[in-house]
């Protein structure tokens, strides 16, 4: 009830946000600088970052949120709490900037460690993602709400699989068992790709390299609604708000749970950044 209750106003958010960040894409009237990560950020990043906050803190004064473009607070002091809102206000801020469009809106509540409620706006395409724990997960495009699940993926053809726009491809190749042959469908954002998953027009989604939280936070309860799930890469679930660092492991999106994953993607022992 009270998920069912946040979805409509995080919808608004996301779309008030999205909106400033198409405004801003469309004049071309914002700065950029680098972080400290080297990832870039922009002005546009900024505005969308207030206004979802505003929007938040008006809606539910009481839950703290973790913003990638907020001040992170100490682990000791966010590792108990019950709820959070967990946003990263553009996803794609390099395809923001090399102008194709593949950025999206992403606004996650998390509960008990756990994504309950995700949003996301894709503002090029007018479309909305969402999904609450237990009731399924949605597509909206303008007044046209479908219900989306993932893709049965038929034994023996080829796999289709999202990959970044900006990261070689050699290496996802090298992750496939040699007998399995794919196509490759180039995205930007990580919520957009796992939307793709979750929308079942790509069989999974492999990410290597850094990503945060934040940009599985959504994604990871739309994506469990459609019926997949997001694992590191040794298909363990990943985990949320339990380390002083938000950077997430390489992981993979898989649609189709029921499918031998393993047999599929060869598994890699990473090392989790865990400093606690
Ligand atoms: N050098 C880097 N350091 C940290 N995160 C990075 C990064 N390069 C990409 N990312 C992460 O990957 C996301 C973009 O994914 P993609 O490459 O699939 O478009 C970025 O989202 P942001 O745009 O929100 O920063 C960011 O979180
Ligand atoms: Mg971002």
């Amino acid at each position: 009830m009270f998920l069912s209750k946040l979805l409509e106003p995080v919808k608004a958010a996301a779309r008030e946000a999205g909106a400033t960040l198409w405004q801003m894409y469309q004049s071309g009237d914002f700065q950029q600088q680098q972080k400290a990560d080297q990832s870039p950020v922009t002005t546009a990043d900024l505005a969308a970052n207030r206004i979802i906050l505003n929007c938040l803190s008006e809606l539910t004064p009481d839950i703290p949120v973790i913003s990638e473009e907020s001040y992170l607070v100490p682990l000791a002091q966010r590792q108990d709490w019950p709820r959070y809102w967990l946003i990263d206000p553009m996803d794609g801020t390099q395809e923001f900037v090399a102008r194709s469009g593949d950025f999206a809106v992403s606004i996650a509540l998390v509960e008990r460690g756990w994504p309950a409620l995700g949003v996301i706006y894709w503002p090029k395409e007018d479309v909305l993602y969402y999904a609450t724990r237990g009731h399924g997960a949605f597509k909206q495009q303008r007044n046209l709400i479908n219900r989306i699940k993932v893709n049965q993926h038929q034994a023996g053809t080829r796999l289709k699989i999202a990959i970044s726009r900006r990261q070689p491809l050699q290496p996802i190749i090298d992750l496939l068992q040699t007998e399995q042959a794919a196509d490759y469908i180039a995205l930007g954002s990580c919520s957009l790709k796992s939307c793709l998953v979750a929308e079942g027009k790509a069989d999974c989604y492999l990410r290597l390299g850094p990503t945060g939280e934040w940009d599985t936070g959504a994604v990871h309860v739309i994506v469990e609604e459609a019926g997949g799930k997001i694992l590191d890469s040794e298909f363990m679930p990943l985990s949320y708000n339990q380390r002083d660092t938000l950077a997430n492991p390489d992981f993979i999106v898989i649609g189709q749970t029921s499918l031998a994953w393993p047999e599929l993607i060869k598994a890699r022992r990473t090392e989790r950044q865990l400093t606690t």
